[in-house]
C-alpha cells in the first residue's frame, strides 16, 4: 500500500502555517490576500494582511471600528491597500529615490513563527510576528539586505501595539540609512470636529509648501483645508480629540521622533483612484515616523520602533477630561 503523501505534497494542501497565540488565525479574505484576525475580550479585534504587513481593523470591545479604511481601497498588488496602517519602509514620501513610502508596503510579508524575544508581557495574549526579507528584485532598487520583524498585539484592554525591529543583514560591511512611518488611518466621525493635541509650537515641514520649516502657532491642530506636514522632534504621547464620538486616541511612540498629519481634503480626494471622493470627512492620518533624520545601521545593528495606540471615551466636551492629563497620563 502507498505510504500517505506528506502534507504540502504535489496534489495535498498544505496545512496553513501554525500561530503561537491561539488567539490569532490566518485566514483568506474575499479578495484572495491572506490574513490574520487577533481577537481579544468581547468584540475587540484586528485584522493584518500578509501583504504589506498591513493593519487595516481595529475593532473595540463594541465592535466598533476604529481605523479608516477606504471603501474603494484595491487589495490588489502592486497597489498599497488604502487604510488602516501601511508601513513606510526603507522611505518615507518622496524623501529619497524610491517609489513613493517605499516598497514594504506593497510586498507580502511571512509569518515568523521563531522570533527573537521581545519584553514578556504576559497579558498580551493575542498578536503574531511577520517578517519581511528583501527579494532579488528588491536588492536591484535597494541594494540591502535586511530582516524587518514586525509584531502586531492586541493587549487586555483593547490596546493595539506595533513592534517594528529592523536589522542590517548586510554581509558586504555596508551600513543603510532609511526613514520610516506608520502611516496610521483613524476613523473619525466628521474631520471639522477633530482636534490633535500635542503637536502645538512644533516645529513641521510642509510638504505642501515644498518641504519648508514653519512652526505651529497657537492651540490644537484643527482641520479646514488640506494638511500634510511632518512635525519634527513631536513628544511621545499625541492625543486626537474626536468631540463627535466624545472618543480621544492616545498615540504614543518610542524610537520614532518625528509625527506626520496628513488629510487629502476634497480635490486630492477627488484625484485619487482608491480613495472616495467625501471620504477625507471621516479620517486622519496621524503617522508617527523618522524622516529629517535617517536612521542608519551598521551590518549587524537592529533598530526597534513602537507604535501603541489606545481608544478612550472622551467627555472632552462636558470639560471632564483634560486633554494634557491623557497626554501625560
Ligand atoms: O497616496 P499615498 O502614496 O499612500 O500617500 C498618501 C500621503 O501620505 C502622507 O504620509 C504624505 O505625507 C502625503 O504627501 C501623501 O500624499
Amino acid at each position: 500500500m502507498a505510504a500517505p503523501a506528506p502534507a504540502g505534497a504535489a496534489g495535498s494542501p498544505s496545512p496553513p502555517p501554525q500561530l503561537p497565540s491561539p488567539f490569532a488565525e490566518l485566514v483568506k479574505s474575499p479578495s484572495g490576500l491572506e490574513k490574520v484576525v487577533l481577537r481579544g475580550s468581547r468584540n475587540c479585534c484586528v485584522e493584518v494582511y500578509l501583504y504589506g504587513g498591513q493593519v487595516t481593523s481595529w475593532k473595540n470591545d463594541n465592535g466598533e471600528e476604529l481605523l479608516f479604511l477606504s471603501t474603494k481601497a484595491i487589495f490588489k498588488p502592486p497597489k498599497a491597500i488604502r487604510g488602516g496602517i501601511p508601513i513606510c519602509f526603507p522611505q518615507f514620501g518622496t524623501h529619497g529615490n524610491l517609489e513613493q513610502h517605499g516598497f514594504a508596503r506593497n510586498r507580502f510579508w511571512t509569518i515568523d513563527n521563531d522570533p527573537p524575544p521581545l519584553p514578556a508581557n504576559p497579558a498580551i495574549k493575542a498578536y503574531v510576528d511577520l517578517i519581511l526579507r528583501p527579494s532579488e528584485e528588491d536588492l536591484k532598487i535597494w541594494p540591502h539586505s535586511f530582516e524587518f520583524r514586525l509584531r502586531v498585539a492586541l493587549g487586555p484592554s483593547g490596546d493595539l501595539s506595533l513592534t517594528s525591529r529592523i536589522r542590517n543583514t548586510n554581509n558586504d560591511g555596508r551600513p543603510f540609512s532609511y526613514t520610516f512611518a506608520y502611516h496610521t488611518y483613524f476613523s473619525v466621525s466628521d474631520i471639522s470636529e477633530v482636534r490633535v493635541e500635542g503637536l502645538e509650537t512644533m516645529d513641521y515641514l510642509d510638504n505642501l509648501k515644498a518641504k519648508e520649516r514653519f512652526t505651529e502657532q497657537g492651540d490644537a491642530i484643527v482641520f479646514e483645508s488640506e494638511v500634510d506636514k511632518v512635525y519634527l522632534a513631536a513628544p511621545s504621547k499625541i492625543a486626537i480629540i474626536d468631540h463627535e464620538k466624545k472618543k480621544t486616541f492616545v498615540v504614543t511612540k518610542e524610537g520614532l521622533p518625528d509625527a506626520v498629519v496628513w488629510n487629502p481634503w476634497d480635490k486630492k480626494a477627488k484625484a485619487m483612484q482608491d480613495f472616495g471622493d467625501g471620504e477625507y470627512k471621516n479620517m486622519l492620518c496621524v503617522e508617527p515616523a523618522a524622516v529629517e533624520k535617517p536612521i542608519t545601521l551598521k551590518p549587524g545593528e537592529e533598530w526597534k520602533g513602537r507604535l501603541a495606540l489606545s481608544a478612550v471615551p472622551s467627555s472632552y466636551c462636558s470639560g471632564q477630561l483634560d486633554p494634557l492629563k491623557v497626554l501625560q497620563g
